[in-house]
Formats: C-alpha cells, structure tokens, sequence
C-alpha cells in the first residue's frame, strides 16, 4: 500500500517527500482543486518520486477537463487525477475517455486517476461503485474514492469494510489498481491494511488533523513507517 501525500504549495511539498507519490493540489478550490502549472513542475524538479497532480471536481465539461488533465501532463504530473462532480453513466464514459485520451494521446506511460466521492449522495453524483466499470472501459488505470465535503466526516463515515474490500477486489479484476481517501486517520491504517488498496491518499492526517494547517514531516514519516 503506497502513501499519497498531497501538499498545497512547492513550500509544503518539501516536508511531503518522504511519501511514496507527491500529489499537487489546492485545496482551497475544493476536494481535488487544481494547483498551478508551474506548481507542478516545481515540485516535479525537487523529486525522483512520482508526482500527481489534482486538476479538479468537475461537472459534465469534457473540453475543459481535457485541457486541464494535458495541461498537468504537460507540466509533469506522472499522474493526472480528476474528480467527477456530476450524475450519469454515459456523460460519465464520455467525460472519463476524453480526459484518458487527453494524458494517453501524447504521454501513454502516464497514470489517470477517476475520483468519485463516499459522500457522492451528498453532491449529488455518480457513485464509485458505477464509476469503476466505466473508468476500465474507458483505458484509465486507477478508480479513487475521497470525500467531497471536507467537514470532518471521512471515508468511513459513508463506506464500510466490506464495501471498500469489495469496491477494491472489483477493480483488481477489471485490471484496475485502486486509491482510497478522505480523511483517513492513523487510527484508520490498520483496517486500510486489511482492506489493501493500492494507494492511500492523505493531507488533513500528516497536517495534525487540520487539512487547513501545513503538512509536517514527522507525520508523513510516520505515515510511511505505519503503512509498511
Ligand atoms: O488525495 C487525497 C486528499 O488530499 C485527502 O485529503 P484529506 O486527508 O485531508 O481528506
């Protein structure tokens, strides 16, 4: 299980480096808000590690989440992750294949990332469970699961054990690898472990609890040595 760590600036990012994938982001223009280019590739320079990069929640815009996930290509991001803020299974396939061709089309070595929400009821949109079929039709290579709403509750406030386990297995056998966040808690990787995800992504955790407080890097070593 690898530890995503996502920092909010190139500042942040230095403390976020012992982390086995460095995901970029703003969190202050939502769940999976978008930081800047140039944020990118300055945290892609400072490290050998896989960078991510968050390109946003967004509603049914094809075009625009194209341009965004080769802009964060483009930039460097190893991988590109997009949130789907919005209802439908064929908007979804569609909206997923262009984002998939828009990474793939110039950069086929590089990973996409389909978050959809635990609290999708909540935002009122597609749930992970009917995302992840279409995420594999659609070539992307991993089905994530965070929260929308960053208000306290977590992952598990919506999900259970069994769900995860199964939401996991499902994707394994549609060759997908799987990410599961939303405010995890230390106390939450032992059950994590038994469900075994691929990925685990955190901030709000390695920040002391407070997602809008800065990352600490004794905590992100912590993380690492708790989630072997
Ligand atoms: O990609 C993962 C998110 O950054 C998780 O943030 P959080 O742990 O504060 O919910």
């Amino acid at each position: 299980m690898d530890l995503l760590v996502s920092p909010a600036s190139v500042e942040e990012a230095k403390s976020a480096l012992s982390a086995d994938i460095i995901d970029v982001k703003k969190p202050s223009e939502g769940s999976l808000g978008a930081n800047f280019p140039w944020v990118i590739s300055e945290i892609k320079s400072m490290t050998e590690k896989p960078v991510s990069a968050a390109i946003g929640d967004y509603s049914f815009l094809p075009g625009s989440a194209s341009q965004g996930a080769f802009g964060a290509a483009c930039a460097g991001a190893d991988f590109v992750k997009v949130g789907l803020m919005f209802k439908g299974d064929d908007n979804a396939l569609e909206f997923i294949k262009a984002v998939t061709k828009a990474v793939k089309w110039k950069f086929p070595e590089k990973t996409v990332v389909i978050a959809t929400y635990a609290d999708y009821d909540r935002v009122d949109s597609i749930s992970p469970f009917d995302m992840a079929p279409l995420a594999q039709k659609a070539g992307a290579d991993i089905a994530m699961i965070d929260t929308a709403v960053k208000d306290g509750k977590g992952l598990f406030d919506f999900l259970n054990e069994d769900e995860l386990t199964a939401f996991t297995n499902k994707n394994r056998e549609l060759g997908l690898k799987t990410a599961l966040a939303g405010s995890l808690k230390f106390d939450d990787l032992e059950l994590l472990k038994k469900i075994d995800p691929e990925i685990i992504g955190v901030r709000g955790m390695v920040c002391g609890g407070d997602r809008s407080a800065v990352i600490k890097e004794s905590l992100v070593q912590k993380a690492m040595t708790l989630v072997r």
